[in-house]
């Protein structure tokens, strides 16, 4: 659609230092699903900083309730509600055309409705404490906020990257790789790279670190993908989830070009984690139910029968299945029935919790060593001893 809208102005590139490596190593990015182990990057509370917080703002002490900002619109609000649903704290709207809202089980919170580069905001001026959306969105509108600490950096909805991409043809069908696009005998001072974003402290950040000279960002609102076809622009910097709408406009992403990996996250304002009462217990509380929950969504607890002479000779049995292995081990106690009038013990229970994904091949294999009556139900959490990332987030905030 034509509705966006291109602000002539160019959006001059940052003239300060590229970040110490610290913060490209710390980030999402580097530690995306994409890139590492997804449990190793789950597990960081990270401060999406480079330079200190600005004049401090002073925490507003009118208030009692904890804040959380909640995406209001978009693709995002619809998943933020359900996935606090699935932790059993349903938002409760009494009226639909209020911005606020509150969560029954947590009498001490109250919920904003805002737009999601709004909750950003409101976090660094202390008017939200907590916050749901996307790390694009952190990163972008945060602008390396020391104030800023992404509580939970993978809440499993919303993943997209911010990523460079040219059109297919033309002057870039040889072009690969951003050095390649860098490096364009093209782009001159009189004709620069023109590079249409809604991002424009990230992407100019980006072109900045990536050594491109002759180039102008242009910022606009939607509809990215139609600049270059149309000619206003030559490359764009937006998001991309499934790549359709890229192919659809005839763009490629190019090697390099990823500027950045996101997905939703659960955000903090560090000084109310600090100092407002009430904001690290209900982060603390917040936490556990999305790990124990996310954790517990991709698997299974499966109970069978077993016959078999002792609970050990069971166990033989079940532990010889490569698809069974429990959070510690299979749970097997035995099944007492009556026999003749007296007490047996024939059959053995087993309970044992399986990744999803492997559930079919743990039904045959059990079927295999004689499993019966095999029930197979949802988990709603599962807590471990301890959330890791609460631990990180006492670290990050040195207590
Ligand atoms: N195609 C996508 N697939 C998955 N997640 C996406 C996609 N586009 C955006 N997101 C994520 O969802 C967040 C909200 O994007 P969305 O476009 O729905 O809302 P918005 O930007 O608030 O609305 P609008 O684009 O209408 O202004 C983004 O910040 C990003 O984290
Ligand atoms: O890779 P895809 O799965 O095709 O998704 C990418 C598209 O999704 C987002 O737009 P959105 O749908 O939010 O529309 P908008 O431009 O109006 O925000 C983004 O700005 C891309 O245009
Ligand atoms: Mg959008």
């Amino acid at each position: 659609m034509l509705a966006a809208r291109l602000h002539p102005a160019a959006i001059p590139l940052p003239q300060s230092p590229s970040p110490p490596p610290s913060l490209r190593l710390r980030s999402p990015r580097a530690a995306s699903a994409r890139t590492l182990a997804p449990r190793a990057a789950a597990a960081s509370a990270t401060a999406v900083s480079t330079k200190p917080a600005a004049a401090a703002v002073p925490l507003s002490a009118d208030r009692n309730v904890v804040r959380i900002g909640l995406p209001s619109k978009g693709r995002m609000a619809e998943q933020t509600l359900s996935l606090l649903k699935s932790c059993q704290l349903a938002v409760r709207q009494l009226n639909p055309r209020q911005y606020t809202a509150d969560v029954p089980l947590i009498p001490n919170l109250e919920v904003w409705f805002q737009r999601p580069k709004d909750i950003v905001r409101k976090l660094q001026s202390g008017d939200l404490d907590l916050g749901i959306v996307g790390f694009d969105t952190v990163s972008e509108y945060g602008q390396a906020s020391d104030d800023l600490v992404v509580v939970h950096d993978a809440l499993d909805f919303g993943q997209c990257r911010l990523s460079l991409a040219v059109p297919k043809g033309g002057a870039f069908e040889n072009i690969n790789s951003v050095e390649d696009l860098a490096k364009m005998p093209e782009w001159t001072e009189e004709r620069p790279l023109r590079v249409v974003t809604g991002f424009g402290y990230l992407g100019a950040k980006f072109l900045k670190e990536n050594g491109f000279k002759h180039v102008t960002l242009l910022s606009a609102d939607g509809a990215l993908e139609s600049f270059p076809p149309m000619g206003m622009a030559d490359a764009i910097v937006d998001l991309v989830s499934s790549g359709t709408t890229l192919r659809e406009n005839n763009l490629k992403e190019i090697e390099g070009g990823v500027v950045l990996e996101s997905q939703a996250t659960l955000v903090a304002s560090r000084r109310s984690l600090h100092k407002r009462e009430g904001v690290l217990e209900i982060t603390h509380e917040l936490l556990e139910r999305l790990e124990a929950h996310l954790r517990a969504s991709t698997e299974l607890m499966v109970t069978a029968n077993m016959r078999g002479n002792s609970a050990e000779e069971v166990a033989e049995r079940v532990l010889s299945l490569t698809s069974i292995c429990g959070l510690q081990g299979p749970t097997i106690s035995p099944v007492y029935c009556r026999r003749d009038g007296k007490v047996a013990l024939e059959y053995y229970a087993m309970n044992v919790v399986v990744p999803q994904k492997m559930i079919y091949k743990c039904i045959q294999q059990l079927r295999s060593i004689g499993g019966s009556g095999v029930l197979v139900t949802k988990l709603t959490y599962i807590f471990d001893e301890e959330t890791p990332r609460w631990r990180n987030l006492l670290t990050e905030l040195g207590l």
